[in-house]
């Protein structure tokens, strides 16, 4: 029997994993159940089919698998209205950030499966970088979450103390790579593209980049030697680009990051 899926909170992430998880094929439409205060505001993104609700509890009472997925602050009203609803037999899934498995158990009141997990918005195109962690769930629960995310990209099960370092590198990290292709875009137009030209060729070029990492399991000064023909450009380039403080601005930007969190 498929899982019947209650997204609690359809934004920018809730309503990206319903798309995946329907172009994957792990849900139809109507298996999943998207809620949002102002449901005027959610049709037009979702695919044909899923429903939409502004109950909560209606959408937990009618699921097996609850994702939540509305933005840190909101989590302590949404628990408090569904926890009395919970049963043991559900899963519970967080996305949210800087909230730990145990303050979802906490929150939750029954003692019940709980997971977090960290996709990222690739999840819309089933290429998200996912990192799993989970308390008090059997082995065919364990599954059952890490086979919903591997249908939308890859999985890695990790130690919930790692989870908001996985928030940085793995959720965040698609916001930073995209500054990366944009400034690449903007040179590319210096130079001499145009912006629709320059978009493709920095956009597919990281994208080769990223596929050599995985596919041959290398290092990036691995690919870097490849590229730089010795008296060449490109070791020019990326010379200019340590000297302006590139490797040290993104470690900077990401522990900074980091912090946030843990400051919430
Ligand atoms: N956007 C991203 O790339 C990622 C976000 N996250 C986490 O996912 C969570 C959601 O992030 P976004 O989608 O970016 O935020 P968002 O603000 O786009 O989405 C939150 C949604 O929850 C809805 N909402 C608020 N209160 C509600 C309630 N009581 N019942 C039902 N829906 C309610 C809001 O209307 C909004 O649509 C956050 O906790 C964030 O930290 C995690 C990884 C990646
Ligand atoms: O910016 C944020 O707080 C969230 C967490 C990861 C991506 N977006």
């Amino acid at each position: 029997m498929n899982s019947k899926i209650a997204i609690i909170g359809g934004g920018n992430l809730g309503t990206a994993i319903a798309q995946g998880l329907i172009k994957s094929d792990f849900s139809i439409p109507s298996d999943i159940i998207i809620t949002k205060r102002n449901i005027s505001s959610l049709k037009g993104e979702l695919p044909a089919g899923v429903k939409v609700s502004d109950d909560n509890v209606k959408a937990v009472v009618a699921s097996n698998i609850i994702i939540l997925a509305v933005k840190p602050f909101q989590i302590a009203g949404v628990m408090e209205a569904i926890a009395p609803v919970l049963t043991k037999k559900q899963v519970l899934v967080s996305v949210i950030t800087g909230v730990t498995l145990s303050d979802l158990k906490e929150m939750a009141k029954i003692d019940l499966p709980v997971f977090r997990a960290m996709p990222n918005t690739a999840v819309a195109i089933e290429q998200s970088m996912t990192c799993v962690s989970s308390d008090n769930a059997s082995d065919k629960q364990v599954q059952l979450v890490t086979r919903m995310f591997s249908t939308v990209g890859k999985v890695v099960t990790i130690d919930d103390k790692l989870m908001d370092a996985a928030t940085v590198l793995g959720a965040c990290g698609t916001a930073y790579a995209m500054r990366y292709i944009r400034a690449n875009i903007q040179a590319g137009i210096e130079i001499g593209f145009d912006a629709k030209t320059a978009n493709l060729i920095a956009a597919q070029t990281v994208k080769g980049a990223a596929e050599l990492l995985l596919k041959n399991g290398s290092h990036p000064e691995q690919e870097i030697d490849k590229v730089t023909t010795p008296k060449g450009c490109t070791i020019v380039g990326l010379n200019e680009m340590e000297h302006r403080g590139f490797s040290s601005s993104l470690i900077r930007g990401v522990i900074a990051s980091y912090k946030k969190i843990a400051k919430d």
